[in-house]
């Protein structure tokens, strides 16, 4: 019996992908399928590196292959192309500002403190080293902890005059503005000024090609927040929030602010979730527990990952070595790793919900 091309992508159109819930022939992710005989070679492109359902897919696609008549063997190669954010998505409809960035993911929190700056390095670390081109910026000008989280201690440099080089370090190419300004400079100027600044950081950087720009925001709901969530056009947003109770008012402020522009809010992360202590491993919930669940569930938004409180996060922090890089087996880098896994699939199952009309399924 003779296999068909048409065969294989007949087999492929059976396999869903679990978090977008089309199939991979729909989804444009079968590519250069060759057929000799019996033998068969295929390409599926996931639509980020970072695919947390690699596995299933993977399992569903070889099980497909398997049942096609007449199929003795078979290659796939897995290879993986981020696409952009539609045009419309956040920010002015149509608006490109960063063209070469395909996804800006803002993190922001409603409230300082809450480790939004140490998710939002461990976020953009362990999307650079599953294969991503990511950038970080760091436009937290109430405390701009990317320097030291980064353990960057140059300034960068502008060939032209006109134009900033970002800086690069484990993977990543960075900017922050705590590389331009005294801190206690930015913390004095008043809205519009500061808005200019940031927008300079955003625009005037040589960012060059990227998969995903991570933008830390400045804590809180003000009106720079705002605005600069808006000049960009961003794929999404992920709050961060610590699990007690009282942090769920400002969750909501922060998922308020960024519904009234028209931004998707990704998920939650739970960072700070309990300790788990390294000499008897008791557990213990400094924070309380479960606030990040309960969030998540009064927004119907997804629940991203939560983050244990440890010592080795704050050390590495302090090293300027992310904890995904310095310590890459510790259960605390795998929650970081799995967090970024769940960020990188919502981003592309928004991207893709725009761009075929894909039904809203949380
Ligand atoms: N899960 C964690 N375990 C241990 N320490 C943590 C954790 N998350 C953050 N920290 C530490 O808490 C401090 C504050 O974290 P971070 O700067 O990331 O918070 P932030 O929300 O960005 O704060 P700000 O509002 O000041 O910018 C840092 O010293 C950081 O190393």
């Amino acid at each position: 019996m003779s296999v068909s091309e048409r065969d294989i992508l007949a087999a492929m159109s059976k396999v869903m992908d679990p978090e977008l819930h089309i199939d991979l022939v729909k989804a444009g992710m079968v590519k250069d399928v060759r057929v000799e005989g019996d033998k068969a070679k295929l390409k599926i492109e996931l639509t980020t590196p970072a695919c947390p359902m690699k596995g299933k897919i993977q399992a569903d696609a070889e099980a497909a292959l398997k049942g096609v008549p007449g199929l003795k063997t078979f290659d796939i190669e897995w290879g993986a192309q981020v696409r952009s954010a539609p045009a419309g998505m956040g920010g002015t409809p149509g608006q490109a500002l960063l063209p070469q960035v395909k996804n800006v993911i803002l993190v922001g929190a409603g409230k300082g403190g809450v480790g939004k700056s140490t998710v939002s390095v461990n976020l953009a670390t362990a999307l650079a080293r599953e294969g991503a081109k990511v950038g970080l910026l760091d436009a937290d000008f109430y405390g701009p902890s990317v320097p030291l989280m980064t353990g960057i201690t140059d300034k960068p440099t502008s060939p032209d005059g006109k134009t900033l080089l970002p800086m690069e370090k484990h993977g990543l190419k960075v900017m922050s503005i705590g590389f331009l300004v005294e801190a206690d400079q930015a913390l004095i100027w008043r809205g519009p000024m500061l808005h200019g600044a940031l927008m300079q950081l955003v625009r005037d950087v040589r960012w060059g090609e990227l998969d995903y720009l991570i933008l830390d925001l400045p804590p809180g709901t003000g009106d720079v927040a705002l605005s600069l969530s808006q000049s960009v056009r961003a794929a999404g947003a992920v709050l961060v929030t610590t699990p007690q109770d009282v942090a769920l008012a400002d969750v909501v402020r922060a998922k308020q602010m960024f519904d009234k522009v028209h931004i998707p809010v990704l998920g939650i992360v739970e960072n700070m979730s309990q300790f788990v202590c390294p000499n008897c491993s008791h557990v213990t919930p400094i924070f309380n527990k479960g606030g990040g669940h309960r969030a998540a569930q009064m927004f119907s938004i997804p629940f991203l990952g939560e983050i244990p409180l440890d010592l080795k996060i704050r050390e590495a922090g302090d090293a300027g070595v992310p904890v995904v890089i310095g310590a890459p087996d510790s259960p605390e880098a795998q929650a970081f790793r799995a967090m970024a896994r769940n960020i990188a699939g919502r981003v592309s199952t928004e991207n893709m919900r725009v761009a075929v009309k894909l039904p809203v399924v949380r």
